[in-house]
């Protein structure tokens, strides 16, 4: 079984993702975190995204993708990268790794290689990568709600989380089209519960965890 959930940055793709993953008992796959490690491994290599020498050099690079129900966790060698991608200079220069087909190409590579059953989230996972996924969801919220979302986990200020938010979202418009068939969830008036459950409710049989009461 796989289950995808894409959305636009902040959503809540990732938090959402893992409590759904956690109530199914089945891991959840960051699809973002393989285009941050991207970048972040260009930038320390000095590499464009455009140069032909990124992919070889990406290949090359002894990367870790540790997919687990509570978190995802990247390692290259024994350096542990899962913090090291979250920063405000990996968010302002994803998108440009994102864009290269030849870079979008070795994620999917990377993540089709994953035996299901999982959950996985980003913004193709239900169009692109995974398009035969049993059940498909897209997260939105305004751009101010998930700028202060973003502000109780970083240091910038609201203002400045939210004008980079609206210039991702620009970028990655293209790749970050609903499947038709996906389930559309405004997350702005839910708790982070109410969006899981909203999501384990709308399982089809047999995907969803036995219900308790
Ligand atoms: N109703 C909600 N739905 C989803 N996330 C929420 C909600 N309320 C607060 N959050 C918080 O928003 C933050 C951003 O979520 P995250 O999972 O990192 O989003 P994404 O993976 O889409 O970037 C997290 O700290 C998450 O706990
Ligand atoms: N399936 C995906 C996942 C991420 N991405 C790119 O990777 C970036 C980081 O994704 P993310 O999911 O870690 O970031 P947030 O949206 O959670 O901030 C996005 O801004 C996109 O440019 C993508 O193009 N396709």
């Amino acid at each position: 079984m796989i289950v995808t959930i894409d959305g636009v940055a902040a959503s809540g793709k990732s938090s959402v993702s893992s409590g759904v993953a956690r109530a199914l008992g089945v891991p959840y796959v960051s699809s973002g975190l393989l285009y941050r490690a991207a970048t972040l491994l260009a930038h320390e290599a000095g590499l464009a995204p455009h140069d032909p020498a990124l992919l070889p050099h990406l290949e090359a690079q002894p990367l870790r993708f540790e997919p687990l129900a509570g978190g995802n966790r990247l390692w290259l060698g024994e350096r542990e990268l899962t913090a090291d991608v979250q920063s405000a200079a990996v968010d302002a220069g994803v998108s440009a790794v994102a864009a290269r087909p030849e870079l979008r190409a070795w994620v999917d590579r990377r993540l089709r290689a994953l035996t299901p059953p999982f959950v996985a989230e980003g913004r193709d996972m239900g169009t692109a990568v995974f398009p035969q996924a049993q059940a498909k969801f897209y997260l939105t919220a305004s751009a101010r709600v998930r700028a202060q979302r973003r502000a109780a986990e970083r240091p910038e200020a609201v203002d400045e989380i939210e004008a980079a938010l609206l210039r991702r979202d620009e970028h990655d418009r293209a790749q970050s089209v609903p499947a038709p068939e996906a389930h559309v969830i405004d997350t702005g008036p839910l708790t982070l519960q109410g969006v899981i459950d909203t999501i384990l409710a709308a399982l089809p049989q047999g995907a969803a965890p036995a219900r308790t009461s």
